[in-house]
């Protein structure tokens, strides 16, 4: 057992002959047991780096260490679930989690892909191609607990579901993901729906890291700060700042005191993130407390 669910390593992958770089440089590592958002505009390199992590991909600079092995040696430890949600179209809901048992007989566990099933009021006897995109996603994510994954990757999992079914399966999934102690790697593009259920954040930008580390060390490096425009922000590292009419707010990182005269608060994970997608060329934050702690 590792304490490390995925370490990366100046991590890259381009693709086509032009070997146009999807992730570049990239450098993190996720401790196990956390739930992980992994958010960034279109075209960040989320995808690419699920599907490094799941061994579909393979880098072409750097490594990427899953469970303490390579992602391919630890497959049967991990389960992933693709944007597109794959399954095979002619099978029933029963027939793709018989399939999924038959698959992993050692780990398999049909309690939770049960209730998922019921909870959704699917019939287990529907054929996938009859599902609409959201219950094809709640059959693929019944699919990927069943196996018991102790590393579970999710690609966009919420983004087809009515905003019922996309709390109660989260609720479902987190959990599921307590009990067992199992690390999730969520992306989604709705920061609302991963504040209150991730402890640990991933951004990427242009493919490569913006910030990682735990949420709440995240959140505390950063400070909203309300001001006059004019007022200097030296020697702080300031994220974003906007001046309207004669105040002036900024996110930034504190090098020492912010001084008095000014309002300052802690930011919201959505204003966080918002921040550094507004200003691509603010400098990257990877924490590691954990590892500095042991260090
Ligand atoms: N198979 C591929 N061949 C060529 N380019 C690719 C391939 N897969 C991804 N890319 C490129 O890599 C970059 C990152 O894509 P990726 O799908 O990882 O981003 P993403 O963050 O998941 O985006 P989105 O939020 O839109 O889903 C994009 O510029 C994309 O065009």
């Amino acid at each position: 057992m590792t304490d490390t669910a995925i370490e990366a390593a100046a991590l890259g992958r381009s693709f086509g002959r032009r070997r146009r770089q999807a992730l570049e440089g990239c450098s993190f590592r996720l401790p196990a047991g956390r739930v992980c958002a992994l958010t960034g505009p279109n075209g960040a390199g989320k995808s690419t780096l699920l599907a490094l992590a799941a061994g579909l991909l393979r880098p072409t600079e750097g490594s990427i260490a899953v469970l303490g092995r390579t992602p391919a040696a630890a497959r049967e430890r991990l389960a992933y679930v693709a944007q597109n949600k794959p399954l095979h179209p002619q099978l029933t809901i029963a027939g793709t989690l018989r399939l999924g048992r038959d698959l992993n007989p050692r780990r398999w566990d049909a309690r939770v892909p049960e209730r998922i099933i019921a909870e959704g009021d699917l019939d287990p006897g529907a054929r996938i191609r009859s599902l609409s995109g959201g219950q094809r996603t709640r059959v693929a994510l019944a699919l990927a607990l069943g196996k018991r994954p102790e590393l579970l990757l999710l690609d966009e999992p919420m983004a087809d579901l009515d905003p019922l079914a996309r709390h109660q399966l989260m609720a479902t999934l987190m959990a599921d993901a307590a009990d067992h102690g199992t690390t999730v790697v969520m992306s989604s593009h709705v920061v609302a729906e991963l504040e209150g259920s991730c402890d640990h954040l991933l951004l990427l930008g242009g493919g490569r890291v913006r910030l990682a580390g735990p949420l709440d060390d995240l959140l505390a490096a950063h400070t909203l700060v309300t001001g006059r425009s004019g007022d200097t922000l030296e020697p702080h590292t300031v994220v974003e700042s906007r001046t309207t009419g004669r105040q002036l707010t900024a996110l930034v990182r504190p090098a020492g005191p912010l001084g008095e005269g000014r309002r300052t608060d802690r930011p919201s994970l959505e204003e966080l993130v918002l921040a550094h997608l507004r200003s691509p060329e603010a400098p990257p934050l990877v924490l590691d407390t954990e590892q500095e702690a042991a260090a």
